[in-house]
């Protein structure tokens, strides 16, 4: 099943944007401290959207269950854009409002990024939480192996924090898929801020056995 199989590069934009403006929305109710009156009145206009959208949730097999992956022909990856084949990624799917801006492209056999996180993905002061780091690592090194022809399920992704990865700027995107054997796929990456590594990664990725055999 499909989302839209005859979907517009309009409809496509306006799903986009209005992922886009939710996640703004996430961003002012973590860091807003509006009086009550405030906060009722965007309860209110919050209960309204959600009703107007409420009608067109669709479930089961081929849509919620599609995960971070498209179910929507012609949604590949692009070399300039490699996020477009996980469209509904929490990490970076332009169609999952909890995704932080991020965008991934190729550069011959390497990856390569920028994301901006906001105070929505806080760890320590002023920095990202380092479980958002992983889970950027988990995307970006998996991309890696996507790229060089062979991809699978994260086995072991071992993270260095070097230091703090700070917030509301340009955080620099790499990794590299090392090598494949058999089932398996090594790859490793970093996260830079005016060309320092601030954390660093490497994972071991595996094939599940009955891939193999179909
Ligand atoms: C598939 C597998 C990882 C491995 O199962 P099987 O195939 O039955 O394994 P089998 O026992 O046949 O051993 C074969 C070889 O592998 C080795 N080895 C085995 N395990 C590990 C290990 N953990 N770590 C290290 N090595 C391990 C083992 O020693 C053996 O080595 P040998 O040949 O003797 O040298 C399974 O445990 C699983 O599904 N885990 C859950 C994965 C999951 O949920 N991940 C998170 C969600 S995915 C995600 O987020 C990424 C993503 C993002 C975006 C987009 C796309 C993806």
């Amino acid at each position: 099943m499909s989302f839209q199989q005859d979907e517009t590069a309009g409809d496509r934009e306006l799903v986009e944007a209005v992922n886009t403006e939710a996640g703004e929305l996430i961003r002012l109710l973590r860091c807003s401290h509006a009086p009550d009156p405030v906060l009722a009145t965007a309860t209110e206009h919050i209960r309204a959207a959600m009703e107007s959208l409420t009608p067109y949730l669709r479930q089961g097999e081929g849509w919620s269950t599609v995960s971070i992956a498209s179910d929507t022909p012609g949604l590949g990856w692009l070399e300039d854009d490699l996020t477009r084949c996980m469209p509904y990624s929490p990490v970076s799917g332009a169609r999952n409002p909890v995704a932080p801006p991020i965008r991934m492209w190729r550069d011959g056999n390497e990856v390569r990024g920028e994301a901006i996180f906001s105070p929505t993905y806080a760890g320590p002061p002023n920095s990202v939480h380092g479980g958002i780091i992983a889970a950027v690592f988990d995307e970006l090194l998996s991309m890696a192996n996507v790229i060089s022809g062979s991809a699978g399920f994260t086995g072991t992704l071992t993270i260095k924090y070097l230091r703090h990865t700070p917030l509301d700027r340009p955080i620099e995107l790499w990794a590299v898929n090392e090598r494949n054997s058999g089932r398996k796929q090594f790859s490793r990456g970093e996260m830079r801020v005016d060309g320092q590594v601030t954390a660093s990664a490497e994972g071991l990725f595996i094939r599940p056995a009955s891939q193999m055999d179909a």
